[in-house]
């Protein structure tokens, strides 16, 4: 059997949202066994980009392979399948508040397999350790913090064993001890687990601490790609910005409007107090 060096390969692709075109022809490789941080400024497409390799939303224009799998052109049954090896953390993935933490990572087990109790049992469990959570299994989520609860999220995304998980913005909101206890998690358990992950976030020096591969995205286009190094070296003016965390630059701080001056005086009479 060849084993593709890239997990997922995007070939020429376009989407577009009603006249918006959010991609522009792009083409994007995320390597296999590898954590790839996929960047760029707010509203560029991350999220999105993220269904598109899920076969949540369908591109206009060209291919997205994932293992050599076209998603899009397989059957409903063979892409539920296919699912089962994507493990997906996004923001908005709440737990079930009426389950305690080892329901809620049993979840997907139950739906999923038919496998007898002590084997789902002991799957939870070393899923739970894996995330330093082993003791909290009878807890509600309510009782959890809230870096707790990211990391039971974490456990339930990876409990099928996939080969791909994608994490969206999983630091959002986190302390900075949470959150370093995150980017090691992810990390540890893509090494440990022999997984590709895939990871959107703002956060970026935290993201290229681990990443292995960096893909930016701004304007429809994909603006550098490679390792972390070779895009620190990259001369582009965007992509300095972005990894600068600069606030200007060819992404401008301010959303495009009139001139501030002519703007405030058109207000009221309390806007001379600025002229
Ligand atoms: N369901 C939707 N319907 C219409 N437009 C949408 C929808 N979801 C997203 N968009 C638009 O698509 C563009 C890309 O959105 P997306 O959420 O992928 O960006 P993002 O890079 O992840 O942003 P952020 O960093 O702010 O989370 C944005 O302009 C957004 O307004």
């Amino acid at each position: 059997m060849i084993v593709l060096s890239n997990f997922i390969e995007i070939r020429g692709m376009s989407f577009a949202r009603g006249d918006r075109l959010i991609f522009n022809d792009i083409d994007v490789d995320i390597p296999r066994g590898k954590v790839t941080s996929i960047m760029g400024p707010s509203g560029s497409g991350k999220t999105t980009l993220l269904r598109l390799i899920g076969a949540q939303l369908k591109p206009q224009k060209g291919s997205i392979t994932v293992d050599g799998q076209d998603f899009l052109s397989l059957k409903r049954k063979a892409l539920y399948i296919a699912r089962e090896n994507v493990g997906m953390l996004f923001q908005s993935g709440a737990l079930f508040s009426d389950l305690t933490v080892f329901e809620n990572v049993a979840f997907p087990l139950r739906v999923h397999t038919k496998l007898p109790e002590e084997m789902i049992r002991d799957i939870v469990l070393m899923k739970l350790h894996a995330v330093g959570l082993r003791g909290a299994r009878d807890l509600m989520p309510s009782e959890l913090s809230g870096g707790m609860t990211r990391r039971i999220a974490l456990a339930r995304a990876i409990v099928l064993d996939p080969s791909l998980v994608m994490y969206d913005e999983p630091f959002a909101g986190q302390d900075p001890i949470a959150m370093g206890v995150l980017v090691q998690l992810i990390r540890l358990l893509n090494d440990a687990l022999g997984m590709t992950s895939v990871l959107v976030s703002h956060d970026v020096p935290e993201a290229l601490s681990i990443s292995d591969h960096v893909c930016i995205i701004a304007d429809g286009k994909v603006v550098g790609q490679g390792e972390p190094s070779e895009l620190k070296a990259n001369g582009s003016p965007l992509v300095k910005q972005f990894l600068q965390g600069l606030p200007d630059g060819p992404v401008p701080f301010h959303y495009p409007a009139s001139d501030y001056r002519s703007d405030l005086l058109q207000g009221s009479d309390s806007a001379r107090l600025f002229t």
